[in-house]
């Protein structure tokens, strides 16, 4: 009943994915059992490791830096000046308040906070950024763009609306603009853990670990011409959390972005200070998929089912910070394991 018209069409039947557990998950001071839904083996052991050698640490830390999905729509002037007058217009405080009038009238919750555009002879490019409350927010931002373009259009008459979407978002492709401006949630997580802890849990060392990661998430992805792949393998979380409570699963291209960093610290300096930054982290409590039981029985787990009463927007943040947090936890695992482990793992 919920899902016909609303999550998909032409329903045959449901695909049943095994869903784990991992956890306690020690973020912030609270601890989380956060559901994984995969059918890759050792992915939820191997999450589980993690949060054992974090916990007997005191936990991560996060915090989120930025929060605005984005709408990238491509119009068209009869010439590059047109196309460039319109962007310089768009840049005057006065005209971003009319336009943001528009948009914020098409929600209670989207807010227009940035708009930025792009010109490329005589296309023009514009990346309208919004908070959405608690949605992830792609088709809230989608009707509010939509509307201000009517608005431009109206003001500029020879602008020719090419594409509601011209990939400038960008949505559920790579592109370099969701790791360099964020997309969705931006966060960072960092977390130290003493030595005694990476011998007896990790069986390893912080040297041998900071060392692994500057070669194979640094230098290997950097030599591999990467954009936002200075990990292990982020989308493995991303994705099984993602089936778990409902979010847009094709959004893991972006939500993946992760660099995670490691260096020695501590007096004797064999104590490990890890840091993992994600600045695309695209999720919702609210809408899409999370309206659904069982995805929804999935975000009560977590304590950020549905619309935050208090601060619209908060379990939306709280959801994006789990995500980071867990695969920070996973992420001493993936490396220490990736010089040994893998295949026994696999
Ligand atoms: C919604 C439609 C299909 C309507 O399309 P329409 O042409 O207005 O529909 P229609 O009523 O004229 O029917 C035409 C045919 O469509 C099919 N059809 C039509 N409706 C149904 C239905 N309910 N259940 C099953 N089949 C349906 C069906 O085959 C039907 O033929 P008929 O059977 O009548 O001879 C169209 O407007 C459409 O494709 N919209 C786009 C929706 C979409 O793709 N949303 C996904 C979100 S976009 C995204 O995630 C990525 C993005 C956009 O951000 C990436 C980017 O940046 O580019
Ligand atoms: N259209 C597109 O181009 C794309 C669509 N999608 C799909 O879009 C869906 C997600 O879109 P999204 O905009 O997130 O969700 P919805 O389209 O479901 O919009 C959210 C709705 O919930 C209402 N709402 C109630 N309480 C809150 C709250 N606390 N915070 C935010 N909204 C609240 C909003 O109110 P109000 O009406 O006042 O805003 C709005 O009507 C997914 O199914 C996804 O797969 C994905 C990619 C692209």
């Amino acid at each position: 009943m919920q899902v016909s018209g609303a999550c998909c069409e032409n329903v045959l039947g449901y695909m049943p994915v095994p869903v784990g557990v991992a956890g306690p998950l020690r973020l912030d001071d609270q601890e989380f059992q956060v559901p994984m839904a995969t059918t890759e083996g050792c992915l939820v052991a191997s999450t589980n490791r993690g949060c054992r050698a974090l916990q007997a640490s005191g936990g991560v830390k996060s915090v989120i830096l930025n929060d605005g999905m984005t709408r990238g729509p491509v119009v068209r002037l009869p010439s590059a000046m047109e196309a460039s007058n319109i962007k310089l217009w768009l840049e005057k405080a006065e005209n971003f308040q009319k336009i943001k009038e528009v948009f914020d009238s098409t929600s209670r919750f989207a807010r227009l906070e940035k708009l930025t555009g792009c010109v490329a002879g005589r296309h023009l490019f514009l990346r309208f950024q919004s908070v959405t409350g608690d949605a992830m927010g792609m088709n809230m931002v989608s009707k509010g763009t939509e509307k201000s373009l009517a608005e431009i259009q109206r003001i500029f008459h020879n602008v020719e609306i090419l594409s509601l979407s011209g990939n400038y978002c960008t949505d559920k492709k790579v592109a370099a603009i969701n790791w360099l401006q964020g997309r969705g949630k931006s966060v960072v997580a960092e977390a130290t853990i003493p030595a005694s802890v990476i011998q007896r849990v990790l069986k390893t060392s912080a040297e041998a670990l900071v060392d692994l990661n500057i070669s194979k998430n640094l230098v290997g992805s950097a030599m591999a011409g990467s954009i936002g792949g200075f990990n292990a393998h982020a989308a493995n979380i991303v994705t099984a959390i993602y089936i778990a409570t409902g979010q847009d699963v094709a959004q893991n291209i972006a939500s993946s972005n992760c660099i995670t960093l490691m260096e020695r610290s501590g007096a004797h300096g064999d104590d490990l200070y890890i840091s993992c930054t994600m600045p695309s982290i695209e999720v919702g409590t609210v809408g899409g998929g999370t309206v659904l039981h069982p995805q929804a029985s999935c975000l009560q787990m977590l304590g950020v089912k549905g619309a935050s009463s208090e601060t619209p927007g908060s379990n939306a943040c709280q959801l994006a910070k789990i995500v980071c947090a867990t695969y920070f936890w996973r992420t001493v695992p993936d490396v220490s394991s990736s010089s040994g482990t893998l295949v026994r793992a696999t």
